[in-house]
C-alpha cells in the first residue's frame, strides 16, 4: 500500500462516515493531522454547533504531543480556536492536515477553521472537496494569502460521496430510505440490536419528517419516537390513500410531533433532510425519490417474512461502517 495524500485522505473520509447525516444541518467532514510521517490525529465533525472536524484534529494532534497541557480542558470549539492561537508555539509548521471539505471561511455557531489555520501555518493543507455553500467557502483563498501550501481536489469523487447529502439539503431535498434486514432478508419483528435501534432513534431525532408506509402502520402498530436516546420525535407523514387509521396505534399519542396522512409525494419538497422507514413496497413506489438508502445489517438468519417483490434496482455502495456486531451500509441507486 502507498502511503500518500489519498492514503490520509482516506483516514479522513472514513471517519467522517461514522458521522454521516448525524451533523444535519452541516456536512460530515473528516480531518487527518500528519506530523513528519507520523499520523498524529484522524477526527471529524460530529453534530452540528459543535468544533468542526478541523478543530478536533488539530487539538487531538497537539495534545498527543503535549498530553499534560491545559489545551485538553478547553471543550468549546471557541475556547480551542483561542487557546490554539496563543500557544501553538509553532507546533504545526512542519505538519501536513487532510481535510475532506474546503475549511469554512465564515463565523458561524463556530469560528472559521481558515483564520485558525492560518494563524497555525501547516506546512501543507490538502483538501478533497471544494465549499458548495457560497456563505461558508473562500477558505482555499484564506489560506493561500497567507502563503500556505494548499493542494485540492485529493479524492474528490470520494469527497463528493460523502458531501452528497449535505448538498442534497442545502439545495432542496434529501431524502434516505432506512431499511433494517437479518443476513436472509427477514424484515418483521425486532431485527435490530440495542445498540442499532439507538443509532436509528438518533437519525429519528434529526429528521425534519419520517415517511412511513400505511400498511406498516397498520401492521406493526408503531410509536416512530426516539425514546433510546431520550430525543426528540420526528414529524410523520403515512404515505395513504386511507385516510382513517385507529387513533389508539400508538404514534398518535406522542405528543409535541405533527402526524398527517397523504397521497402526495410532493409534500416531501416541503422538507430538507427525510428518513423513509420501509422495505420493498416503499422502495419499489419511491425509487425515483431516494438519494440514499440506509440497510441496517444484523448478522444473523431467522425465519420472518422475506418481502419478496416485483423490484428490480441495482445500487452502488458508497460506505459500509460497523455498529457494534451489525452492519450499517450505505448505497445510492445506479442510473
Ligand atoms: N425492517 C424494516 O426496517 C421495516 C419493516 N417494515 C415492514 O414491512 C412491511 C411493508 O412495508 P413497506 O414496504 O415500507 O410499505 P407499506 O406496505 O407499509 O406501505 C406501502 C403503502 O403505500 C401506499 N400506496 C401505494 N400506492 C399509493 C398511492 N398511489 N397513493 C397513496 N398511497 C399509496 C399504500 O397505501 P394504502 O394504505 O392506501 O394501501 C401502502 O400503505 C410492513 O408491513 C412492515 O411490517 C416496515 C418498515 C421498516
Ligand atoms: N424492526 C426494526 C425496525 N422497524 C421499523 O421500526 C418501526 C417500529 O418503531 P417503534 O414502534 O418506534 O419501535 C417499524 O414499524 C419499522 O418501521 N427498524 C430498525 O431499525 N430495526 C428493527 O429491528
Amino acid at each position: 500500500m502507498k502511503i500518500d495524500d489519498n492514503f490520509f485522505m482516506k483516514l479522513a473520509i472514513d471517519e467522517a462516515w461514522k458521522y454521516q447525516l448525524l451533523t444535519y444541518p452541516n456536512p460530515a467532514v473528516g480531518c487527518v493531522v500528519v506530523k513528519n510521517g507520523e499520523i498524529l490525529a484522524i477526527e471529524a465533525h460530529k453534530t452540528a454547533g459543535e468544533a468542526h472536524a478541523e478543530v478536533n484534529a488539530l487539538k487531538a494532534a497537539f495534545l498527543k504531543k503535549n498530553p499534560n497541557d491545559l489545551l485538553k480542558l478547553k471543550k468549546t470549539s471557541d475556547e480551542i480556536h483561542q487557546y490554539l492561537i496563543k500557544n501553538h508555539n509553532n507546533f504545526f509548521t512542519d505538519c501536513i492536515v487532510y481535510v475532506t471539505l474546503e475549511p469554512c471561511n465564515h463565523i458561524g455557531k463556530t469560528p472559521a477553521c481558515s483564520n485558525l489555520l492560518k494563524e497555525l501555518k501547516p506546512k501543507r493543507v490538502v483538501i478533497a472537496h471544494k465549499d458548495t455553500n457560497k456563505e461558508a467557502s473562500g477558505g482555499i483563498e484564506t489560506l493561500k494569502n497567507a502563503n500556505i501550501d494548499v493542494s485540492l481536489g485529493c479524492m474528490q469523487k470520494e469527497a463528493y460521496d460523502l458531501l452528497y447529502p449535505f448538498i442534497k439539503w442545502t439545495e432542496s431535498t434529501f431524502v434516505f430510505f432506512k431499511m433494517a434486514m437479518t443476513l436472509n432478508g427477514s424484515i418483521d419483528g425486532k431485527i435490530s440490536s440495542n445498540q442499532t435501534l439507538a443509532y436509528t432513534h438518533t437519525l429519528r431525532d434529526k429528521i425534519d419528517l419520517m415517511l412511513i408506509g400505511g400498511n406498516t402502520v397498520r401492521t406493526d402498530r408503531p410509536t416512530l419516537d426516539a425514546r433510546y436516546i431520550a430525543g426528540r420525535s420526528p414529524n410523520i407523514m403515512i404515505y395513504s390513500k386511507n385516510k382513517i387509521f385507529d387513533n389508539n396505534i400508538p404514534l398518535f399519542k406522542i405528543p409535541n410531533r405533527d402526524v398527517f396522512i397523504s397521497d402526495d409525494l410532493f409534500k416531501l419538497l416541503d422538507y430538507k433532510f427525510v428518513m423513509v422507514e420501509g422495505t420493498y413496497n416503499l422502495m419499489n413506489i419511491l425509487k425515483q425519490r431516494i438519494d440514499f438508502v440506509v440497510l441496517l445489517v444484523n448478522p444473523k438468519i431467522r425465519k420472518g417474512l422475506n418481502a419478496v417483490n416485483e423490484i428490480d434496482i441495482d445500487f452502488e455502495i458508497l460506505h459500509e461502517n460497523f455498529i457494534g456486531s451489525e452492519k450499517v451500509i450505505y448505497l445510492r441507486k445506479k442510473d
